[in-house]
C-alpha cells in the first residue's frame, strides 16, 4: 500500500495550518513612537505547512495531524517564550532588567546569543527572560519561530511535509510571516 498520495502536482499542493497563542512581552527600542515602551502582546502564531498525504495509518489522508503540529508548536515556541520577556542583547535595558551584571550569567546569554541567536533561562529572580541576537520585532520573532518549528515538522513526518510559513500577529490588526510561501 502506498504511503503517500501525491494530489499535487508542480502547482497545486495540500496546505494545512494551526493556530497557537502565547502571551510575551517586549519592547522595540529604536522605535520612535509607543513600542519603545515596555509592553506585552497576546501573540498569535500560525504555522502552515505543505505536504503529500499520508495514505494509510492514522494520519491517512492528512498531511500532519493538527493535534501532532499543535505538540510540535507546543515544544518549539509555547513552552520557551509563552511568559517571558523578550530584549535584544544590544538593549541597553537588557543588562539592568535581565541581571547581566552576574559575570557567570552574563558570559553564558553571551555565548548562547552569539552561537544560537538567542538565551533563554532565567535571569534576576529566577525571571523567564528571552535575550535575542536582534530586535524583537514581528518580522523577527516569525523567522525566529520559523526555524525552530521548521526541524520539527520534518521530524514528525519522516521528512514527507515541511514548514512553509510562520505567521505571527502581534496584534488584531499587525502580523508578519517569515517563510517561502505568502499565506492566504
Ligand atoms: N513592521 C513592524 N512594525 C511595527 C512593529 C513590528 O514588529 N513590525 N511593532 C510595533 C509595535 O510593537 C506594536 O506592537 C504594534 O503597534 P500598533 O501600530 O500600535 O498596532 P495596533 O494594532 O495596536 O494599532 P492601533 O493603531 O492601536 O490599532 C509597531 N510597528
Amino acid at each position: 500500500m502506498p504511503r503517500t498520495t501525491n494530489a499535487h502536482d508542480a502547482t497545486t499542493w495540500h496546505l494545512i495550518s494551526r493556530e497557537i497563542g502565547i502571551d510575551a512581552g517586549h519592547r522595540v527600542m529604536d522605535h520612535g513612537s509607543k513600542c519603545h515602551n515596555l509592553h506585552g502582546h497576546r501573540y498569535r502564531i500560525e504555522a502552515w505547512c505543505r505536504g503529500p498525504l499520508f495514505a494509510a495509518g492514522e494520519q491517512n489522508g492528512m498531511v500532519l495531524d493538527f493535534g501532532f503540529l499543535k505538540d510540535e508548536m507546543m515544544h518549539a515556541i509555547d513552552a520557551r517564550f509563552d511568559h517571558a520577556f523578550m530584549l535584544c542583547v544590544d538593549d541597553p535595558l537588557c543588562r539592568a532588567m535581565f541581571g547581566l551584571d552576574d559575570g557567570a550569567l552574563s558570559h553564558r546569554v553571551a555565548a548562547a546569543v552569539s552561537e544560537d541567536g538567542l538565551f533563554l533561562g532565567h535571569g534576576r529572580d529566577g525571571m523567564q527572560i528571552c535575550v535575542l541576537a536582534v530586535v524583537p520585532t514581528a518580522e523577527n520573532l516569525a523567522k525566529l519561530w520559523f526555524d525552530l518549528l521548521a526541524p520539527r515538522v520534518v521530524a514528525r513526518t519522516s521528512g514527507q511535509a515541511s514548514l512553509v510559513c510562520l505567521k505571527v500577529w502581534e496584534t488584531p490588526n499587525c502580523w508578519a510571516s517569515y517563510g517561502p510561501v505568502i499565506p492566504g
